[in-house]
C-alpha cells in the first residue's frame, strides 16, 4: 500500500451544505436517514461538521482504486477477500496491544488461506473507523431505567448513565483522530516487517502446538511448512514478503461523518469517502430510496452490501444498478448473511437469478450476523458450528450455481475473550462469563479466528 498522500484532493466544495453540492453529496440529507444520532446542540455540529471536512484524508483515493482491482480479481476467483474485525471498535482499545493482536490475526489468517485457495489473499480490517452501530431499539431498559442505546463510540459511551448515553457530536471528531492512529499503526506494522510471512508462519506454528484439535490441522499445517522450505530452496526473496497491503473498512452508517470526511479527487474530478478505503452499507440501511444508498452511490470507493435472508433478486439488482450502474468490476460486493439454518434456501435462489445478470460483483459471505442467539446465561452469542455451516453452506451454494466465492467477513479480536460458544477450546454457556468484552456482538477470539481460517482453507482447496 503507497504510504505517500499526494496532494490532489479539493476539499472547498465537500463540506458544506450550502455551497454547491455538483455531486449531490447532501442529498441524502432530504432522505430521512435511519439509525442516526439525535444531537441537541446544532451550532456545537456546525463546528464540528466544518471541522471534519478540513482535516486531512485518511485514505488516498489512488489506495480506494486499488482495492477495487484487488476485489475485481477476487470476484473473477483470481483472490480471495478476508475482512476482519470488531463489531464496534472502541476507543479504549485502540491501544498498540490490542491493533497489532488483531492485525496478527489476519494475518495469520490470511497465510493459511493463500496456501488453501492457492490464491493472493485481500487483507481488510473491520478497523480505523468501525465506531458507528446500527441498533435494533433505540432505547435499553436495566432495572427498570430506560435510557438511550449504546450506538458506538462515535455517539456516545457504554456506560449505562444519562450523561454517557447522551449523543455528543465532538465524538465524531475523536472518532476521527483514534481511526488516524489506529491506520498509522496498522501501517506501520504491514509496512515495516511486522507481516513478514516467515514470522506469521511461526505464529501459527505457535497456535497449533496448543490446540486440543491439532491433529485435525496438522496435514495441512505440514504442507505449508513444507511450500516454505521449498520457496526457501528456491531461492524466493522473502525480504520482498516483509510487507503487504492492508486496507481499512467500516459501515458507513453516520453519514454527517462520511459526508463531511468526503473529498473532491483531483485526478478524477470524483468524489472519495476519504475516512476509509472500504464502505458497506448494513442490512438496517440499504433501502433502495434511502439516505445511506443514496450517499455511497455518489462516491468512488469499492462499496459491500450486507443482504440478509429477506433480500429478494429485484431489491438486489435495484441495489445493483443505483450504486453501480457502470457495472464497474470491484465497484460492489454482496456481503450475504443469511444463518446456518437458511443460506442453503436463500443464497441459491439469488445466485439463480441475480449472479449471472453482475458477474463483476464479489460474493462474500458473513457468518456471523445470522447466527447471532442468546444463551441461557444471558449473553448475547453465537456458536462457532453454525458460524462454520454458514461458512460451508456458502460455498456449497457457490459450487452448486457455478459461482465464485470472492471471500469472507468476519467479527474476530486478537484477544483471548469468551464470547462465541464452541471451538477447539470449547467454550460453553458458563466459559461466556470469563472474557465476555464487546460492547454489542460477540468476536471469534484469535484461537477460533484460526480455526477458522484451517477450515476453510480446507474447503477452499477441496474447490480448487
Ligand atoms: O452489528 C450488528 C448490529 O449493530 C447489532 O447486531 C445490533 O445489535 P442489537 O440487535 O443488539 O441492537
Ligand atoms: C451491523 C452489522 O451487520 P448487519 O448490517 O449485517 O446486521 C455489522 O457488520 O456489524
Ligand atoms: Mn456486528
Amino acid at each position: 500500500m503507497s504510504l505517500s498522500i499526494d496532494p490532489v484532493f479539493h476539499s472547498a466544495d465537500a463540506a458544506s451544505p450550502r455551497i454547491e453540492d455538483h455531486h449531490g453529496l447532501d442529498r441524502w440529507r432530504e432522505l430521512a436517514p435511519k439509525q442516526q444520532p439525535t444531537y441537541l446542540d446544532e451550532a456545537e455540529v456546525e463546528r464540528v461538521r466544518s471541522e471534519l471536512s478540513s482535516v486531512p484524508p485518511l485514505i488516498f483515493a489512488g489506495e480506494a482504486d486499488l482495492l477495487k482491482k484487488r476485489i475485481a480479481d477476487a470476484s473473477r476467483g483470481e483472490a480471495f477477500l478476508l475482512a476482519g474485525g470488531d463489531c464496534a471498535e472502541t476507543f479504549a482499545d485502540a491501544t498498540a496491544d490490542k491493533i497489532r493482536n488483531r492485525v496478527r490475526t489476519v494475518l495469520q489468517m490470511a497465510a493459511v488461506l493463500t496456501y488453501g485457495a492457492s490464491m493472493p489473499v485481500v487483507k481488510m480490517g473491520r478497523m480505523a473507523g468501525q465506531f458507528a452501530k446500527p441498533r435494533s431499539s433505540d432505547e435499553e431498559t436495566r432495572d427498570g431505567v430506560t435510557l438511550p442505546s449504546y450506538r458506538g463510540d462515535i455517539v456516545n459511551e457504554h456506560a449505562f448513565t444519562p450523561e454517557a448515553r447522551a449523543h455528543d457530536p465532538r465524538r465524531l471528531l475523536q472518532a476521527y483522530h483514534v481511526s488516524s492512529s489506529t491506520l498509522n499503526l496498522i501501517r506501520a506494522f504491514t509496512q515495516g516487517g511486522f507481516a513478514d510471512l516467515r514470522l506469521v508462519h511461526e505464529w501459527n506454528r505457535g497456535f497449533l502446538a496448543n490446540n486440543p484439535n491439532y491433529h485435525r490441522y496438522e496435514q495441512l499445517a505440514k504442507e505449508i511448512d513444507r511450500a516454505l522450505k521449498f520457496m526457501d530452496a528456491c531461492g524466493v526473496d522473502f525480504e520482498a514478503l516483509r510487507s503487504v497491503e492492508f486496507f481499512a473498512a467500516h459501515e458507513a452508517l453516520l453519514l454527517e461523518y462520511e459526508r463531511a470526511l468526503t473529498r473532491i479527487d483531483s485526478r478524477t474530478g470524483k468524489p472519495y469517502d476519504v475516512s476509509g478505503h472500504y464502505l458497506w452499507i448494513g442490512e438496517r440501511t440499504r433501502d433502495i430510496d434511502g439516505a445511506h444508498v443514496d450517499f455511497l452511490s455518489r462516491v468512488s470507493n469499492p462499496i459491500g452490501i450486507k443482504l440478509g435472508p429477506n433480500a429478494d433478486p429485484d431489491t438486489v439488482l435495484r441495489l445493483a444498478e443505483k450504486l453501480d450502474p457502470e457495472g464497474e468490476p470491484g465497484r460492489l460486493s454482496f456481503i450475504t448473511r443469511m444463518g446456518a439454518g437458511v443460506i442453503r434456501d436463500r443464497l441459491p435462489e439469488l445466485l439463480r437469478t441475480v449472479a449471472p445478470q453482475l458477474p463483476h460483483v464479489a460474493w462474500v459471505c458473513d457468518p456471523m450476523h445470522g447466527n447471532t442467539i442468546t444463551s441461557a446465561t444471558g449473553y448475547k452469542t453465537r456458536r462457532f458450528e453454525d458460524v462454520m455451516d454458514e461458512v460451508t453452506g456458502f460455498f456449497e451454494s457457490h459450487r452448486e450455481a457455478g459461482t465464485v466465492p470472492a471471500g469472507l467477513h468476519v467479527e474476530l479480536t486478537g484477544d483471548d475473550v469468551t464470547e462465541v460458544l464452541g471451538g477447539s477450546n470449547e467454550i460453553d454457556e458458563e466459559g461466556l462469563r470469563r472474557r465476555y468484552l464487546t460492547l454489542v456482538d460477540p468476536r471469534l477470539n484469535h484461537d477460533q479466528s484460526l480455526e477458522m481460517a484451517f477450515l476453510v482453507a480446507e474447503q477452499l482447496s477441496a474447490g480448487s
